[in-house]
């Protein structure tokens, strides 16, 4: 089954009128979050109540994982053994460095208890987790997304967040083979700027051409276009279609259509298109 993972929308955990306003939010996917954009002092109640919240089942539909602060971190043990007992779809831990460490997590999220259904998220956000990407996505069966921490990585790497994103391809193109090469989701990073809609566009269109699955959102606002550049158009829907009938009518290896060459591969990548929109359209 395709999950859909078009708009996925960070939290704040000690946020509580962002946690009860994203029960409206057409979002596909929430992180809630314990990590960055919680305080020290409030980590504590913060982890109480995104627990209750992600076990609440008032999220209808969406995909709700808990972020857990890193490894190494005062709060990370309590974090993930909280959020293991809790269930979400997800537990999201950022700044995975190494294979080694995506066993250790699922080894202790099984020891805390997490259900099956509960899989890792591992966030992608130091260079070295950019050289291990390949073994990181590929550690373990538990592991279904890799998520992109482009705010770290601009950091880690003393490079500038420009339009266009220059000096983050090779990293986001690294960590887009490893995941394709393992067979997991990924998720493009966030967008800082909650007021600049067509630069938000713009990352969003750049984000689905590279093949990123949808992208981690930090505002509301930016929900509904990201719904939208990740979803198949409709005339991608329709050259999907129409693409399909002209190969199969055509009975050969190869045939044309709109005048340009297709051959079996291309029909695969029109199924896939044709599975995605009939998987949002089923989200109703
Ligand atoms: C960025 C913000 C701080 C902006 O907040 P604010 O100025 O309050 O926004 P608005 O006034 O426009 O808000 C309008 C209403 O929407 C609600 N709201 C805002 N953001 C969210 C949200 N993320 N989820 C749910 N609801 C939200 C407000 O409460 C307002 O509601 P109402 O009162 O009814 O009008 C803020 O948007 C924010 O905090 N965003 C999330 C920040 C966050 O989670 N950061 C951590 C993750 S990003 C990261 O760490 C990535 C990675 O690790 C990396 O390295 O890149
Ligand atoms: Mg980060």
């Amino acid at each position: 089954m395709t999950t859909v993972l078009r708009s996925v929308l960070y939290m704040p955990g000690a946020n509580d009128r962002a946690l009860e306003k994203a029960k409206s939010i057409p979002c596909d996917g929430l992180i809630l979050d314990l990590e960055d954009s919680v305080a020290p002092e409030a980590k504590p109640a913060a982890r109480e109540a995104v627990c209750a919240a992600a076990s609440s089942g008032e999220y209808g539909r969406r995909t709700v994982t808990i972020r857990v602060n890193s490894l190494g971190t005062e709060w990370h043990d309590a974090d993930l053994a909280a959020a293991a007992k809790a269930g979400p779809d997800g537990i999201v831990v950022p700044k995975v460095n190494s294979a080694a460490e995506v066993l250790g997590l699922v080894e202790a999220m099984e020891r805390a208890g997490a259900p099956e259904h509960t899989r890792l998220w591992a966030m992608v956000e130091t260079p070295q987790a950019i050289f291990n990407a390949r073994e990181i996505a590929a550690a373990s069966d538990r592991l279904a997304v890799i998520v992109m921490g482009t705010n770290d990585l601009v950091k880690e790497l003393y490079a500038e967040h420009v339009p266009g994103r220059a000096p983050l391809l090779t990293s986001l193109s690294m960590a887009l083979l490893a995941a394709r090469a393992a067979g997991v989701q990924i998720l493009d990073g966030v967008y800082n700027d909650v007021k600049d809609a067509e630069g938000f566009l713009a990352e969003c269109a750049q984000g689905r051409q590279m093949g990123f699955d949808g992208k981690t959102l930090i505002h509301p606002g930016q929900v509904e276009p990201a719904n939208e550049q990740f979803a198949p158009s409709a005339e991608a829907v329709e050259d999907a279609r129409g693409l399909i009938e002209a190969f199969e009518s055509a009975g050969s290896g190869v045939a044309t259509y709109k005048n340009k060459m297709i051959e079996n591969l291309h029909v695969e990548s029109a199924r896939r298109t044709l599975t995605i929109h009939d998987a949002i359209s089923a989200l109703g």
